[in-house]
């Protein structure tokens, strides 16, 4: 049995972050060189294939071939993939001035709410009063998570003020400068915490030097799901904008004979939760992070919310009296607000109907996943239990 026996942050500017393991077998950098070695007959791929991520999505270039092996064999490289990937990964965003303009299909899917937000701006009812301020606590992940479910059920906190759209400002909008990013924000009052999300900051190796920058006391959120259910959301999300693509069993794989698992897909690749972990541990101390459980947001949305409220020290207001299960949409929706004529569910755009994968395919990735899975239950400390779960 493997054990993460050592975390520690000595108080310094820089805290400095060590995990140590008592078998070889788990260790994070065994797992880390099982990925990244470029040489061994396992197959494997290039670091900077990860090291890159926010180049790849800023620039139009696509991911380097990168493959896991589940078995033996040599890696092939896949042009499907390649062309695929230079659709996926190229700018889907601008950002001007205080107006966040996104490009259609990103603002669709950054915030399902964005109709109902664009129309009441992006600050809450709340009048704007008081003064503009850098976040205090920033939802940074994942990707199809949950995170604009807690987003919304956080702002319906008197205490929390929290832009509605998604900022990118540590992967795409740094050069604009704190000014800008701190003018996005809503106003807030003493006492009041200013909030944003943007799921992508979990992946991007600046964003925790960049926010330790900012203040380095930020509390972040991570939302973390499933990764075989996250990856088929994502694939979900791509595929309801282009049909065209491949099957997600297509993609999941560099060679699917060799059982070569194509690690570089950005649909898999975030859900290496340990390996993006491991760079945030270098800047923020585990005490400054919270990992919401996405799964238990849709089952017990007011169970996940006090442990929230207590993380960013706010008195529990929002509980179960706000929510109400909605069985049309399958997802618990918001009561209606007291200035508001209708529930508040999330969109079309949450919730979509997932492809039935090749069980087969489920049950590689499954096992794919499993080591970084239990690495990650040990740095963060607490077990999701992905392993015991059907995929739906
Ligand atoms: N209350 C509620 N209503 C609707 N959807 C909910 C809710 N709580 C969690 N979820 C799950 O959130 C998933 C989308 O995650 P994100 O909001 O993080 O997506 S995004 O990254 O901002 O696009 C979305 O994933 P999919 O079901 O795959 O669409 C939902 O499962």
């Amino acid at each position: 049995m493997s054990c993460y026996n050592t975390l520690q942050f000595p108080l310094q500017d820089n805290y400095l972050y060590q995990a140590r393991l008592v078998t070889e077998e788990t260790t994070l950098g065994a797992l880390r060189k099982k990925l990244y070695s470029a040489t061994s007959s396992q197959g494997y791929f290039s670091e900077n294939a990860v090291e890159s991520t926010t180049e790849q999505t800023r620039t139009a270039g696509y991911a380097v071939s990168v493959a896991v092996i589940e078995g033996t064999g040599t890696l092939q490289s896949e042009e499907r993939t390649k062309v695929w990937f230079k659709t996926q990964l190229a700018p889907t965003e601008m950002i001007t001035g205080r107006n966040v303009v996104f490009e259609r299909e990103q603002h669709q899917e950054s915030s399902t709410t964005d109709d109902e937000l664009n129309r009441r701006g992006d600050s809450t009812s709340t009048p704007e009063y008081g003064e503009k301020k850098l976040p205090h606590a920033i939802i940074i992940g994942v990707k199809k998570g949950g995170t604009r479910a807690l987003l919304e059920a956080l702002r319906v906190h008197p205490d929390v003020r929290a832009v509605g759209v998604e900022p990118h400002f540590f992967d795409r909008n740094y050069e604009k400068g704190f000014a800008w990013y701190r003018d996005l924000m809503p106003s807030t009052l003493e006492g009041q915490i200013t909030m944003e999300k943007t799921p992508s900051y979990f992946v991007t190796n600046e964003a925790p030097r960049r926010i330790h920058s900012m203040a380095r006391d930020t509390k972040l959120i991570v939302v973390v799901r499933n990764p075989v259910t996250r990856a088929i959301s994502d694939y979900t999300q791509t595929l309801s904008k282009k049909p065209e693509i491949p099957s997600f069993e297509v993609l999941a794989f560099k060679n699917r004979t060799l059982g070569l698992i194509d690690a570089s897909w950005s649909a898999l690749r975030i859900g290496i939760y340990a390996l993006h972990l491991e760079t945030w541990l270098q800047y923020f101390p585990l005490s400054q992070m919270l990992f919401v459980s996405g799964e238990r947001l849709i089952i017990d949305p007011a169970g996940e919310m006090a442990k929230v409220q207590d993380f960013l020290g706010l008195k529990r207001i929002v509980t179960d009296k706000h929510f109400y299960f909605n069985k049309t949409k399958g997802f618990p929706c918001l009561k209606k607000p007291e200035d508001s004529s209708a529930p508040r569910c999330l969109g079309k755009s949450k919730g979509r109907t997932h492809p039935k994968i090749d069980p087969d395919v489920i049950h590689r990735l499954r096992k794919f996943y499993k080591p970084f899975n239990m690495m990650f239950y040990q740095m963060s400390g607490e077990d999701f239990q992905w392993e015991q779960e059907e995929i739906r």
